[in-house]
């Protein structure tokens, strides 16, 4: 039976390079968690790939529907821009493992929907020091970078990563990505073997 691995950690910490990876070792087989959005497709993007690109109507037929499994909304000078997980029969947990990336908040809603048996989090850690520096490197990179909000996010990280909920959500297991990339995934991929049972 199929699992849902779950990339969770603050900013910077490293998820997206993670991600990307994890998906790319093709013995591992990881199909990915593709979230529903309201904001508008940009140039490049292919609907089904990024994310599913949708409106707001559809978001109220699913809630309706009770299968929404989580939401997110982020108030954007467009206007509020939905993020969520949905259940439309997509997931095939008989014949298949999947990849996610969310938040502690988003973890525990597609925990509940799916049971714990069935989502396994990849809890990310990287030292605040570390990774305020890596975000300041990323930020830099950026034809405009955004200092105050990339502030904004590690402060609030703060918050939302506390370790009372981070306990609370039940994380058990931490990956250090303090050092080379490399070594962290080495980590996680033999971890990912043996809960796959490869
Ligand atoms: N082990 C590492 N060594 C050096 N740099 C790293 C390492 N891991 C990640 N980085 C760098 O740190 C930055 C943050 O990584 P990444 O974008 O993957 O993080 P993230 O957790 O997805 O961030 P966010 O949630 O803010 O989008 C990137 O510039 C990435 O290249």
């Amino acid at each position: 039976m199929g699992k849902i691995f779950y990339i969770i950690g603050k900013s910077a910490s490293g998820k997206d390079h993670i991600y990307e990876a994890l998906l790319a070792e093709k013995d591992l087989k990881l199909a990915q968690v593709i979230l529903y959005t309201t904001r508008p497709i940009r140039s490049g993007e292919q609907n089904g790939r990024e994310y599913y690109f949708t409106d707001e109507l559809k978001l109220v037929q699913l809630r309706l529907s009770g299968k929404l499994i989580e939401e997110r909304v982020y108030d954007t000078v467009y206007g509020p821009w939905y993020y969520f997980t949905a259940d439309e029969g997509q997931f095939r947990l008989d014949c298949q493992d999947y990849i996610g990336i969310g938040t502690l908040e988003s973890y525990e809603k597609i925990k509940g929907y799916f049971g714990e048996d069935k989502v396994c989090p990849l809890y990310i850690e990287t030292e605040d020091g570390i990774r305020l520096k890596r975000a300041i490197q990323r930020e830099e990179k950026q034809p405009e970078p955004k200092y105050a909000e990339m502030c904004r996010r590690y402060l609030a990280d703060c918050e939302d990563f506390s370790e009372e909920k981070i306990q609370a959500a039940g994380i058990r297991r931490r990956f250090l990505n303090n050092g080379e990339l490399s070594q962290c995934l080495q980590e996680i991929k033999a971890y990912l073997l043996l809960q796959i049972g490869r």
